[in-house]
């Protein structure tokens, strides 16, 4: 899948540095300003068609815990929205806080949520593997959904249960038949998309990011065992709990952020 080779050796849990990026003018995440968005009607719906039987993994890469898809095939794709293309469903993760006060990326209107959901996908009309569509403008869509802490998400506790087997750094286990589109929304046509980037290293301005309007919902204890994982592996003799794995709000230089809805 399309993480496996996840470099992270540059990167560290409170990483946020001032890492240079070469014309970094399209960087994420950012805050999203409701009224100074633009309604684009020629933004469609967004069409998931993700397939059970391609998911093959969960995994702690030290920074946080993603589900893995086989992206060898458009079985699970992204499709529609603000995109020409098909893209392919590679891994999805979370970003997350020690408390539920913060831990999104993306804000609205400088609103925090305690989580942010990413599903990342690549652009496989154009290119052949998530290596090549990383580097390039067009190459990635990621689809962005807020957690804000209520009731109990049924299809999560799936995951959630999953977690203590990988509480530290590089552990993975098999994981399997897990419908993401469990943890869309149900109203997922209205949206706000914009250009950015990776918002860990290498930071690659190649994202088409497409953020939720409406939310999820999960438990206080559900997002309890994300902050049980661990950012070290077993042998680090002080181990850190994994939160805060988030990257401060990048200026937005201009960019234009399109809504889908008015
Ligand atoms: N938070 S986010 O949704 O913006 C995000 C999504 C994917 C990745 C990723 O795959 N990195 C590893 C990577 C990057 C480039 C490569 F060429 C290979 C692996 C990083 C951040
Ligand atoms: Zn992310």
């Amino acid at each position: 899948a399309c993480s496996s080779k996840y470099v992270l050796s540059q990167m560290h849990p409170m990483w946020q540095g001032p890492l240079a990026v070469p014309g970094g003018d399209r960087q994420s995440p950012i805050d999203i300003v409701v009224r100074k968005s633009v309604l684009d009607t020629q933004l469609k719906p967004l069409v998931t068609d993700y397939d059970p039987k391609t998911c093959q993994q969960i995994w702690n890469n030290g920074y946080s815990f993603l589900v893995e898809y086989d992206d060898t095939s458009d079985k699970s794709t992204l499709k529609g929205g603000p995109l020409q293309d098909k893209f392919r469903l590679c891994q999805f993760h979370f970003h997350w806080g020690e408390n539920n006060a913060w831990g999104s990326e993306h804000t609205l209107d400088r609103r925090l949520f305690p989580a942010e959901l990413h599903l990342v996908h690549w652009n496989s009309d154009k290119y052949s593997l998530f290596e090549e569509a990383v580097m390039e403008e067009n190459g990635l869509a990621v689809l962005g959904v807020f957690l804000k802490v209520g009731k109990r998400h049924e299809g999560l506790q799936k995951l959630v249960d999953a977690l203590p087997a990988i509480r530290h750094k590089d552990s993975v286990v098999e994981f399997t038949r897990f419908d993401p589109a469990c943890l869309l929304p149900t109203n997922t046509d209205d949206y706000w998309t914009y250009h950015g980037s990776l918002t860990t290293p290498p930071l690659t301005e190649s994202v088409s990011w497409i953020i939720m309007k409406q939310h999820i919902e999960v438990s206080h204890d559900q997002l309890a065992v994300f902050r049980s994982l661990l950012f070290t592996s077993a042998e680090e003799e002080v181990q850190k709990s994994m939160v805060n794995n988030f990257r401060v709000q990048q200026p937005l230089r201009g960019r234009t952020v399109r809504s889908s809805f008015s």
